[in-house]
Protein backbone atom coordinates (compact mmCIF):
# COMPACT_ATOMS: atom_id res chain seq x y z
CA UNK A 1 0.00 0.00 0.00
CA UNK A 2 1.60 3.29 -0.78
CA UNK A 3 -0.16 6.79 -2.36
CA UNK A 4 0.98 7.71 -6.17
CA UNK A 5 0.30 11.04 -7.31
CA UNK A 6 1.00 12.47 -11.17
CA UNK A 7 3.07 15.76 -11.64
CA UNK A 8 1.79 17.23 -14.73
CA UNK A 9 4.36 19.53 -16.15
CA UNK A 10 4.37 22.05 -18.67
CA UNK A 11 7.74 23.37 -20.45
CA UNK A 12 9.22 21.29 -18.07
CA UNK A 13 8.16 23.17 -15.23
CA UNK A 14 5.95 22.27 -12.25
CA UNK A 15 2.60 24.78 -11.46
CA UNK A 16 1.84 25.56 -7.92
CA UNK A 17 -1.20 23.38 -8.31
CA UNK A 18 1.15 20.32 -8.67
CA UNK A 19 2.78 21.52 -5.08
CA UNK A 20 -0.62 21.73 -3.96
CA UNK A 21 -1.68 17.81 -5.09
CA UNK A 22 1.85 16.41 -3.60
CA UNK A 23 1.06 18.51 -0.49
CA UNK A 24 -2.66 17.04 -0.57
CA UNK A 25 -1.34 13.51 -1.59
CA UNK A 26 1.50 13.62 1.29
CA UNK A 27 -1.20 14.43 3.94
CA UNK A 28 -2.83 11.43 2.54
CA UNK A 29 -0.17 9.32 2.65
CA UNK A 30 0.61 9.96 6.92
CA UNK A 31 -3.68 9.55 7.04
CA UNK A 32 -2.74 5.48 6.01
CA UNK A 33 0.69 5.27 7.50
CA UNK A 34 2.49 4.75 4.52
CA UNK A 35 4.90 6.56 1.66
CA UNK A 36 4.46 9.07 -1.13
CA UNK A 37 5.89 8.62 -4.66
CA UNK A 38 5.23 11.06 -7.09
CA UNK A 39 5.25 9.94 -10.87
CA UNK A 40 6.07 12.84 -13.47
CA UNK A 41 5.91 12.56 -17.14
CA UNK A 42 8.15 14.41 -20.20
CA UNK A 43 11.45 16.12 -19.80
CA UNK A 44 12.08 18.19 -16.34
CA UNK A 45 15.26 18.53 -15.37
CA UNK A 46 16.81 16.62 -12.34
CA UNK A 47 16.38 20.21 -9.59
CA UNK A 48 12.59 20.55 -10.73
CA UNK A 49 12.04 17.04 -9.52
CA UNK A 50 13.54 17.23 -6.75
CA UNK A 51 11.72 20.19 -5.71
CA UNK A 52 9.04 17.54 -4.91
CA UNK A 53 10.76 16.18 -1.79
CA UNK A 54 10.00 19.91 -0.36
CA UNK A 55 6.23 18.92 0.06
CA UNK A 56 6.64 15.44 1.20
CA UNK A 57 7.76 13.11 -1.96
CA UNK A 58 10.10 10.44 -1.34
CA UNK A 59 10.44 9.20 -4.57
CA UNK A 60 9.61 10.55 -7.96
CA UNK A 61 9.25 7.83 -11.16
CA UNK A 62 10.77 10.15 -14.43
CA UNK A 63 9.52 9.26 -17.45
CA UNK A 64 11.21 10.28 -20.79
CA UNK A 65 9.92 9.40 -23.81
CA UNK A 66 9.77 10.60 -27.13
CA UNK A 67 6.28 9.26 -27.50
CA UNK A 68 4.89 11.29 -24.33
CA UNK A 69 6.79 14.47 -24.97
CA UNK A 70 3.11 16.30 -25.80
CA UNK A 71 0.03 15.30 -23.83
CA UNK A 72 -1.78 11.80 -24.90
CA UNK A 73 -4.33 11.29 -22.63
CA UNK A 74 -4.94 7.23 -23.09
CA UNK A 75 -1.30 7.07 -22.61
CA UNK A 76 -0.51 9.46 -19.97
CA UNK A 77 -3.35 7.16 -18.04
CA UNK A 78 -1.91 4.21 -18.93
CA UNK A 79 1.94 4.99 -17.52
CA UNK A 80 0.22 6.20 -14.78
CA UNK A 81 -1.76 3.17 -14.34
CA UNK A 82 1.65 0.89 -14.47
CA UNK A 83 3.69 3.33 -11.71
CA UNK A 84 0.57 2.71 -9.55
CA UNK A 85 1.32 -1.04 -9.69
CA UNK A 86 4.71 -0.85 -9.95
CA UNK A 87 4.74 1.18 -6.64
CA UNK A 88 1.87 -1.27 -5.03
CA UNK A 89 -0.09 2.25 -4.86
CA UNK A 90 -3.78 1.90 -4.05
CA UNK A 91 -4.38 5.83 -3.93
CA UNK A 92 -3.60 7.75 -7.19
CA UNK A 93 -4.00 11.80 -6.46
CA UNK A 94 -3.99 14.34 -9.45
CA UNK A 95 -4.74 17.36 -9.20
CA UNK A 96 -8.26 18.36 -11.26
CA UNK A 97 -6.78 20.32 -13.97
CA UNK A 98 -7.83 20.57 -17.06
CA UNK A 99 -5.62 17.91 -18.54
CA UNK A 100 -6.01 16.13 -14.91
CA UNK A 101 -10.15 15.85 -15.52
CA UNK A 102 -9.59 13.99 -18.47
CA UNK A 103 -6.84 11.44 -17.23
CA UNK A 104 -8.51 10.76 -13.84
CA UNK A 105 -11.66 9.00 -15.34
CA UNK A 106 -9.02 7.00 -17.69
CA UNK A 107 -6.63 5.72 -14.66
CA UNK A 108 -9.31 5.15 -12.50
CA UNK A 109 -11.03 2.71 -15.07
CA UNK A 110 -7.33 1.24 -15.94
CA UNK A 111 -7.17 0.44 -12.17
CA UNK A 112 -10.84 -0.56 -11.50
CA UNK A 113 -10.86 2.08 -8.94
CA UNK A 114 -13.41 4.57 -7.51
CA UNK A 115 -13.04 8.00 -8.31
CA UNK A 116 -13.58 11.66 -6.73
CA UNK A 117 -13.29 14.07 -8.95
CA UNK A 118 -13.32 17.97 -7.74
CA UNK A 119 -12.06 16.98 -3.85
CA UNK A 120 -12.08 19.79 -1.84
CA UNK A 121 -10.93 18.18 1.41
CA UNK A 122 -8.83 15.08 2.94
CA UNK A 123 -10.64 12.00 2.79
CA UNK A 124 -12.21 11.70 6.29
CA UNK A 125 -10.64 9.01 8.78
CA UNK A 126 -13.78 7.16 10.46
CA UNK A 127 -13.47 3.96 9.36
CA UNK A 128 -14.77 4.72 6.19
CA UNK A 129 -12.81 6.56 3.06
CA UNK A 130 -14.96 9.09 2.01
CA UNK A 131 -14.10 12.31 0.16
CA UNK A 132 -15.81 15.81 -0.32
CA UNK A 133 -16.23 16.84 -3.17
CA UNK A 134 -17.66 19.81 -5.85
CA UNK A 135 -21.21 18.71 -7.48
CA UNK A 136 -23.81 20.04 -9.57
CA UNK A 137 -21.02 22.31 -11.77
CA UNK A 138 -19.88 23.70 -8.18
CA UNK A 139 -23.04 24.62 -6.70
CA UNK A 140 -23.31 22.08 -3.91
CA UNK A 141 -20.99 19.39 -2.09
CA UNK A 142 -21.49 15.57 -1.97
CA UNK A 143 -19.61 12.99 -0.24
CA UNK A 144 -18.30 10.35 -1.76
CA UNK A 145 -17.50 7.22 -0.17
CA UNK A 146 -15.00 5.23 -1.66
CA UNK A 147 -15.34 1.15 -1.19
CA UNK A 148 -12.91 -0.17 -3.76
CA UNK A 149 -9.65 -1.32 -3.03
CA UNK A 150 -8.17 1.07 -5.33
CA UNK A 151 -9.00 5.04 -5.65
CA UNK A 152 -8.01 7.92 -7.32
CA UNK A 153 -8.95 11.37 -6.20
CA UNK A 154 -8.42 14.23 -8.15
CA UNK A 155 -8.03 17.82 -6.13
CA UNK A 156 -9.14 21.33 -7.05
CA UNK A 157 -6.74 23.09 -7.53
CA UNK A 158 -6.98 25.96 -4.14
CA UNK A 159 -8.90 23.59 -2.27
CA UNK A 160 -6.27 22.50 0.15
CA UNK A 161 -3.03 25.10 -0.31
CA UNK A 162 0.82 24.13 -0.52
CA UNK A 163 2.22 22.70 2.68
CA UNK A 164 6.05 22.28 2.75
CA UNK A 165 7.21 18.92 4.69
CA UNK A 166 10.41 18.23 3.80
CA UNK A 167 11.77 14.95 2.57
CA UNK A 168 14.69 14.03 0.38
CA UNK A 169 13.13 12.83 -2.97
CA UNK A 170 14.74 9.96 -4.92
CA UNK A 171 14.47 10.31 -8.76
CA UNK A 172 14.04 7.07 -10.43
CA UNK A 173 14.13 6.35 -13.78
CA UNK A 174 10.30 4.45 -15.09
CA UNK A 175 10.88 2.76 -18.82
CA UNK A 176 7.07 2.32 -19.13
CA UNK A 177 5.52 0.05 -21.53
CA UNK A 178 4.10 2.27 -24.02
CA UNK A 179 1.29 0.20 -26.35
CA UNK A 180 0.97 1.51 -29.74
CA UNK A 181 -3.18 1.00 -29.40
CA UNK A 182 -2.66 4.24 -26.68
CA UNK A 183 -0.86 6.01 -29.36
CA UNK A 184 -4.15 6.43 -31.88
CA UNK A 185 -4.29 10.58 -31.75
CA UNK A 186 -1.13 12.36 -31.35
CA UNK A 187 -0.49 16.13 -30.79
CA UNK A 188 2.20 16.13 -33.31
CA UNK A 189 3.52 19.56 -32.22
CA UNK A 190 1.29 22.96 -30.27
CA UNK A 191 1.39 26.25 -31.78
CA UNK A 192 0.29 28.89 -29.62
CA UNK A 193 -2.83 31.29 -31.54
CA UNK A 194 -1.79 33.96 -28.59
CA UNK A 195 0.74 34.45 -25.85
CA UNK A 196 -1.42 35.58 -23.35
CA UNK A 197 -1.86 33.79 -20.19
CA UNK A 198 -4.22 30.52 -21.27
CA UNK A 199 -7.08 30.94 -19.08
CA UNK A 200 -8.05 26.89 -17.85
CA UNK A 201 -4.05 27.44 -15.82
CA UNK A 202 -4.39 31.01 -15.59
CA UNK A 203 -3.33 32.21 -11.72
CA UNK A 204 -4.72 35.21 -12.10
CA UNK A 205 -7.66 35.96 -14.09
CA UNK A 206 -9.60 39.48 -15.00
CA UNK A 207 -12.84 38.85 -15.93
CA UNK A 208 -15.24 41.39 -17.23
CA UNK A 209 -19.21 41.71 -18.00
CA UNK A 210 -22.30 43.47 -19.52
CA UNK A 211 -21.46 46.29 -17.25
CA UNK A 212 -18.82 47.09 -19.64
CA UNK A 213 -21.40 48.40 -22.25
CA UNK A 214 -19.72 47.06 -25.36
CA UNK A 215 -16.63 45.46 -27.22
CA UNK A 216 -14.67 48.77 -27.96
CA UNK A 217 -14.49 49.61 -24.00
CA UNK A 218 -12.08 46.23 -23.22
CA UNK A 219 -8.78 48.03 -24.09
CA UNK A 220 -8.66 49.09 -19.64
CA UNK A 221 -9.77 45.00 -18.83
CA UNK A 222 -6.83 44.42 -21.32
CA UNK A 223 -4.42 46.70 -20.26
CA UNK A 224 -5.23 45.87 -16.40
CA UNK A 225 -4.69 41.95 -17.21
CA UNK A 226 -1.48 42.69 -18.78
CA UNK A 227 0.08 44.68 -15.95
CA UNK A 228 -1.14 41.84 -13.53
CA UNK A 229 0.61 38.93 -15.94
CA UNK A 230 -3.10 37.44 -15.70
CA UNK A 231 -5.61 36.20 -18.35
CA UNK A 232 -9.09 38.13 -19.50
CA UNK A 233 -12.16 35.73 -19.38
CA UNK A 234 -16.43 37.28 -19.69
CA UNK A 235 -19.40 36.47 -18.11
CA UNK A 236 -21.90 34.20 -21.35
CA UNK A 237 -24.01 37.42 -22.50
CA UNK A 238 -20.67 38.96 -23.23
CA UNK A 239 -19.19 36.01 -25.26
CA UNK A 240 -22.62 35.58 -26.91
CA UNK A 241 -22.72 38.67 -28.49
CA UNK A 242 -19.54 38.17 -29.69
CA UNK A 243 -17.95 41.05 -27.37
CA UNK A 244 -15.17 38.57 -26.79
CA UNK A 245 -14.38 35.39 -27.94
CA UNK A 246 -16.18 31.73 -26.23
CA UNK A 247 -12.88 30.67 -25.24
CA UNK A 248 -13.12 33.29 -22.48
CA UNK A 249 -16.36 32.65 -21.37
CA UNK A 250 -16.39 31.27 -17.57
CA UNK A 251 -19.02 29.34 -15.85
CA UNK A 252 -21.42 26.63 -15.58
CA UNK A 253 -21.72 26.52 -19.18
CA UNK A 254 -17.88 27.60 -19.97
CA UNK A 255 -14.90 27.30 -18.26
CA UNK A 256 -14.66 26.29 -14.44
CA UNK A 257 -11.12 28.09 -13.04
CA UNK A 258 -10.24 28.53 -9.82
CA UNK A 259 -7.03 31.10 -10.13
CA UNK A 260 -5.58 32.66 -7.19
CA UNK A 261 -6.89 36.01 -7.61
CA UNK A 262 -9.97 36.36 -9.69
CA UNK A 263 -11.33 40.36 -10.70
CA UNK A 264 -14.71 40.66 -11.52
CA UNK A 265 -15.49 43.65 -13.22
CA UNK A 266 -19.27 44.97 -14.33
CA UNK A 267 -20.71 41.08 -13.37
CA UNK A 268 -23.74 40.50 -11.70
CA UNK A 269 -22.75 37.49 -10.05
CA UNK A 270 -25.48 35.07 -11.55
CA UNK A 271 -25.50 31.30 -9.72
CA UNK A 272 -24.66 29.61 -13.39
CA UNK A 273 -21.30 32.23 -13.59
CA UNK A 274 -20.37 31.59 -9.64
CA UNK A 275 -20.73 27.82 -10.32
CA UNK A 276 -17.29 28.50 -12.76
CA UNK A 277 -15.55 31.14 -10.38
CA UNK A 278 -16.19 30.76 -6.98
CA UNK A 279 -13.17 27.89 -5.83
CA UNK A 280 -11.10 31.07 -6.76
CA UNK A 281 -9.03 31.60 -3.37
CA UNK A 282 -9.84 35.43 -4.32
CA UNK A 283 -12.20 37.23 -5.79
CA UNK A 284 -12.23 40.91 -6.27
CA UNK A 285 -15.89 41.96 -6.69
CA UNK A 286 -16.03 45.61 -8.83
CA UNK A 287 -19.89 46.86 -9.74
CA UNK A 288 -21.48 50.42 -9.44
CA UNK A 289 -24.62 48.36 -7.63
CA UNK A 290 -23.68 47.57 -3.58
CA UNK A 291 -26.60 44.86 -3.90
CA UNK A 292 -24.98 42.91 -6.53
CA UNK A 293 -25.10 39.24 -5.71
CA UNK A 294 -21.64 38.92 -6.40
CA UNK A 295 -20.73 41.24 -3.32
CA UNK A 296 -21.57 37.94 -1.43
CA UNK A 297 -19.38 35.76 -2.56
CA UNK A 298 -16.15 38.28 -2.79
CA UNK A 299 -13.50 38.94 -0.81
CA UNK A 300 -13.41 42.63 -1.44
CA UNK A 301 -15.47 44.29 -3.03
CA UNK A 302 -15.37 48.24 -4.58
CA UNK A 303 -18.81 49.58 -5.21
CA UNK A 304 -18.22 52.25 -8.56
CA UNK A 305 -18.32 52.61 -11.64
CA UNK A 306 -16.08 50.46 -13.49
CA UNK A 307 -15.05 53.41 -16.20
CA UNK A 308 -13.30 55.10 -12.72
CA UNK A 309 -12.39 52.68 -10.85
CA UNK A 310 -10.23 50.38 -13.26
CA UNK A 311 -8.32 53.57 -14.88
CA UNK A 312 -7.17 54.28 -11.23
CA UNK A 313 -5.92 50.97 -10.80
CA UNK A 314 -3.76 50.68 -13.60
CA UNK A 315 -2.30 54.07 -13.12
CA UNK A 316 -1.67 52.44 -9.26
CA UNK A 317 -0.02 49.26 -10.36
CA UNK A 318 1.84 51.53 -12.94
CA UNK A 319 3.33 53.68 -10.38
CA UNK A 320 3.66 50.61 -8.08
CA UNK A 321 5.86 49.05 -11.16
CA UNK A 322 7.13 52.47 -11.99
C1 LIG B 1 -28.60 27.35 -18.36
C2 LIG B 1 -27.82 28.62 -18.17
C3 LIG B 1 -26.45 28.56 -18.17
C4 LIG B 1 -25.70 29.73 -18.00
N1 LIG B 1 -24.31 29.65 -17.97
C5 LIG B 1 -23.61 30.78 -17.72
C6 LIG B 1 -22.19 30.73 -17.62
O1 LIG B 1 -21.56 29.68 -17.80
N2 LIG B 1 -21.52 31.88 -17.38
C7 LIG B 1 -22.17 33.08 -17.20
O2 LIG B 1 -21.48 34.09 -16.97
N3 LIG B 1 -23.50 33.14 -17.29
C8 LIG B 1 -24.24 32.05 -17.54
N4 LIG B 1 -25.59 32.14 -17.66
C9 LIG B 1 -26.20 33.49 -17.65
C10 LIG B 1 -26.38 34.04 -16.23
O3 LIG B 1 -27.62 33.60 -15.71
C11 LIG B 1 -26.39 35.59 -16.26
O4 LIG B 1 -27.40 36.03 -17.12
C12 LIG B 1 -25.06 36.19 -16.70
O5 LIG B 1 -24.00 35.65 -15.94
C13 LIG B 1 -25.10 37.70 -16.51
O6 LIG B 1 -23.96 38.27 -17.08
P1 LIG B 1 -23.42 39.68 -16.57
O7 LIG B 1 -23.26 39.62 -15.11
O8 LIG B 1 -22.26 40.03 -17.42
O9 LIG B 1 -24.59 40.68 -17.00
P2 LIG B 1 -25.72 41.37 -16.16
O10 LIG B 1 -26.55 40.40 -15.40
O11 LIG B 1 -26.41 42.29 -17.09
O12 LIG B 1 -24.93 42.21 -15.06
C14 LIG B 1 -24.16 43.34 -15.35
C15 LIG B 1 -23.62 43.87 -14.04
O13 LIG B 1 -22.80 45.00 -14.31
C16 LIG B 1 -23.05 45.99 -13.34
N5 LIG B 1 -22.70 47.27 -13.98
C17 LIG B 1 -23.37 47.93 -14.97
N6 LIG B 1 -22.69 49.04 -15.32
C18 LIG B 1 -21.59 49.08 -14.54
C19 LIG B 1 -20.50 49.99 -14.43
N7 LIG B 1 -20.41 51.08 -15.21
N8 LIG B 1 -19.54 49.74 -13.50
C20 LIG B 1 -19.61 48.63 -12.71
N9 LIG B 1 -20.62 47.74 -12.78
C21 LIG B 1 -21.59 47.96 -13.67
C22 LIG B 1 -24.50 45.86 -13.01
O14 LIG B 1 -24.78 46.40 -11.72
C23 LIG B 1 -24.70 44.35 -13.07
O15 LIG B 1 -24.50 43.76 -11.80
C24 LIG B 1 -26.36 30.98 -17.83
C25 LIG B 1 -27.75 31.02 -17.81
C26 LIG B 1 -28.47 29.87 -17.99
C27 LIG B 1 -29.99 29.95 -17.96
Amino acid sequence: MSVLVYVEQAEGKFKKSVFEAVSYAKAIADQQSTNLSAISIGDVAESELKELGKYGASKVLNVSADQLKTFVNQAYASVIAAAASKESADIVVLSNSFSGKGLAPRIAVKLEAGLADGAVELPSTDGKFSVKKTAFSGKAFAITELTSANKVIALNPNAFGVKENATDASIENFAADIKQSDLGTVIKDIVRATDKVSLPDAELVVSAGRGLKGPENWGMIEELAGLLGAATACSKPVSDADWRPHSEHVGQTGIAISPNLYIAIGISGAIQHLAGVSSSKVIVVINKDPEAPFFKVADYGIVGDAFEVVPKLIEALKAHKG
